[in-house]
């Protein structure tokens, strides 16, 4: 195992993210695990840093200073020179460091041991501190940067197109609008087929950091290749790079103003109408790397105009927290107001939207004036400010709308009865629509819980289709899930560091707690007046940070111990009343296996702040894919005679038994009415 430093020596980034071996299967499998990184303060970080008698200087996101690594303190000539080039920035959330020049990056635990080390051995040597090299050594990360060179090389640009191939290639991507000396200026190119375009990102350097990929691909099967239905997928190559963004070769260091854009086409829109400097995000809404704020800290102002949509609208907020609010303008998400190239296409003026764009205001009280362009918006869009629809689970949507950011959710149901199965598929769910998830499994070990998710992914039982393991677990990877290194019992603090850490590094936007009695370690016994005013302390911080973040926190919690034929309760939560009242939603597992003769498992809304629906979802376990969701009606098609006379037998039953459930439901819910007035 490389120690801290000679991973910092190789480069490597590791913050936030760490080998995580798992066991499902003869083959090292990285999924993303959060580390315990307890960030710094700021007055920490400055104190080391007046400590160590380097200078540093106040940007909006980070501190600045010489590089010590690249400037060799003692050579005053040189430190006068190239101080101004080789510059490291220092996060001042996190304490993650960037230096410019080598492109290194590194935690603030690295750096500070690092630092320390080499002044010893300066002291002795009388020598600046070895530079460290580039980016990760792994081989998996040699090839995929070749394989991008390789791609890039091959790749022409538009302008050495014949116009017919132009002209589709354009029509493609709905950019038929934007003129290819735009295209040329933003060195894009295209791929051999012509399919694909290659959109460079980069930093300060003058080569480019990686690519981004941007393809069309079919949303419905049916539909013609080059139909306005398709819909344009982006991959970013090489995966694990330090990245940069579409745009910034144009900047220049007297730009004090910059256009922040969800995608590339509306980058380029906005430099061809307005001329203006506009960049795209590396990873567009689905979250904002650390390592790009570095690029931006030359900006006083910066425009973000995403899409119109709420999910563009929440990231734009999000962001904005992150690049801090001050300098931060929006383009508010109301239907006069689509994307750049949106707007470009239906001739609206872009100017005009652009003169729209309005401060964050962040001050405590706030007149209904500076409001009223929200509720338009949200008024406007009632449907996506429900949030996101689950697809597995179609009556969740129908009883909680949709999944929203900042609420609280508390989830209980008897001991063993499947609450972790249910958790790790309902987020699942969430999270193969691109909503950013962290895990924190205190019960169960991150591996067990990785394999749980990985087969309800999959939809198939790997342990008996053990070859079909690498094909499933290439496509998991990719998902936005983060699992937390936590495992047992743990304080208040270190799990909300680790959620905040998370949530500002990887814009998390759900994290899941299993279970709480596993995070305080209380068991029943120890139970007394002092147990409840820590469950509710827990409860009301959970709250707090959910509404604080705009993240969701979704946490489990034990029933108080009942008789088992009891149906359970908002008042059966373990601890005081504080949980289901704090809450937003809360919802119950149960277990109706022991009462009725046919009973089964379902999920009961017993709280739904949103809008007040109440009601139930019945669960299907399915043992093979450890689903509980409905199973997935496949495409009809024409029985036979035989297969027919089967089917109806079939439905008979499930009849007979989905009535008998639906006599349990009314009389479920009735009972749960009377338990929320009490
Ligand atoms: N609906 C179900 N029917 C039968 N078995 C189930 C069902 N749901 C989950 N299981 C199985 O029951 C076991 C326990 O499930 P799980 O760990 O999810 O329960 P839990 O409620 O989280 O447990 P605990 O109370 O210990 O936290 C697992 O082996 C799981 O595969």
């Amino acid at each position: 195992m490389a120690t801290k430093l000679q991973r910092l020596q190789r480069g490597q980034h590791f913050l936030g993210r760490t080998l995580f071996t798992a066991a499902v299967a003869p083959r090292l499998v990285k999924f993303n695990t959060v580390e315990v990184v307890s960030s710094p303060s700021l007055s920490e970080i400055r104190k080391f840093f007046k400590d160590s008698g380097c200078q540093v200087s106040t940007g909006y996101t980070c501190l600045k200073l010489t590089c010590p690594y690249c400037v060799d303190p003692e050579a005053e000539s040189e430190r006068g020179a190239k101080s101004k080039e080789k510059q490291l920035f220092v996060n001042m959330t996190t304490g993650h460091c960037q230096c410019q020049c080598s492109r290194v990056c590194s935690s603030w635990s690295n750096l500070t041991d690092s630092l320390a080390i080499a002044k010893r051995q300066t002291k002795k040597k009388k020598s600046a501190p070895k530079l460290p090299k580039e980016q990760s050594c792994d081989q998996e990360w040699r090839s995929e940067v070749k394989n991008a060179e390789e791609l890039w090389e091959k790749g022409s640009s538009l302008s050495e197109l014949r116009s017919d191939s132009l002209r589709k290639l354009k029509d493609r991507f709905g950019a038929g609008s934007l003129s290819t000396e735009t295209f040329d200026r933003f060195c894009a190119r295209t791929d051999a087929k012509r399919k694909t375009l290659l959109l460079p990102q980069y930093g300060p350097e003058s080569q480019h950091r990686g690519t981004s990929m941007v393809e069309t691909c079919k949303q419905d099967p049916d539909e013609p290749e080059d139909s306005h239905l398709n819909r344009v997928q982006s991959t970013v190559i090489p995966r694990d790079f330090s990245p940069g963004l579409f745009g910034f070769h144009l900047v220049q260091p007297q730009h004090t103003e910059i256009i922040l854009t969800a995608n590339e086409l509306d980058a380029m829109a906005v430099s061809e109408v307005i001329g203006q400097s506009a960049l795209a995000l590396p990873r567009g809404t689905a979250y904002l790397p650390q390592e790009v704020l570095p690029l931006l800290e030359q900006f006083q102002k910066i425009v973000l105009w995403f899409g119109n949509d709420m999910r563009s609208w929440e990231a734009a907020k999000s962001f904005a927290r992150k690049l801090n609010l001050k300098r931060c303008y929006f383009i508010r998400p109301l239907d006069a107001h689509p994307g750049p190239l949106q707007a470009l296409t239906k001739g609206l003026s872009l100017k005009t939207i652009l003169r729209q764009a309005t401060p964050m205001s962040h001050k405590s009280i706030v007149s209904f004036r500076a409001l009223r362009d929200e509720v338009l918006g949200e008024l406007s869009h009632a449907e996506q400010v429900a949030g996101v629809k689950w697809k597995r689970y179609p009556l969740l949507n129908k009883h909680m709308k949709g999944h929203r950011r900042g609420e609280l959710t508390v989830f209980t149901g008897p001991t063993g009865s499947g609450k972790t199965t249910f958790m790790a598929e309902y987020s699942l769910d969430l999270c193969m629509q691109g909503v950013n998830t962290l895990w924190g499994s205190f019960e169960i070990q991150n591996v067990r819980l990785a394999k749980i998710m990985l087969t309800q992914f999959s939809m198939c039982n790997l342990e008996k289709n053990i070859d079909k393991f690498d094909r499933w677990a290439d496509k998991f990877e990719l998902l936005p899930l983060h699992f937390m290194t936590f495992h047992g019992q743990q304080s208040l603090k270190t799990v909300i560091d680790a959620m905040a850490h998370s949530v500002y590094v990887h814009d998390i936007e759900h994290v899941i707690l299993d279970n709480l009695q596993f995070m305080v370690g209380v068991s029943e016994r120890q139970l007394s007046v002092d147990r409840f005013a820590i469950y509710d302390n827990l409860i009301a911080a959970f709250r707090k940070f959910a509404t604080e973040n705009s993240c969701h926190v979704s946490v489990v919690i034990h029933p108080r111990k009942e008789k088992e034929s009891d149906e359970l309760q908002t008042a059966s939560i373990f601890g005081s009343a504080k949980a289901s009242q704090e809450a937003d939603n809360v919802l119950i597992l149960q277990d109706r296996r022991m009462t009725a003769l046919k009973g089964r498992k379902y999920i009961q809304v017993v709280k739904n702040r949103f809008d007040g629906d109440l009601g139930i979802i019945p669960l299907t376990f399915n043992k093979e894919t450890l689903t509980m969701s409905p199973p997935v009606k496949q495409k009809a098609k024409r029985p036979t005679k035989k297969e027919k006379e089967g089917e109806d037998a079939e439905k008979k039953t499930d009849g007979d038994e989905y009535e008998l459930f639906e006599g349990m439901m009314l009389k479920s819910k009735s009972e749960t009415e009377i338990g929320i007035g009490e």
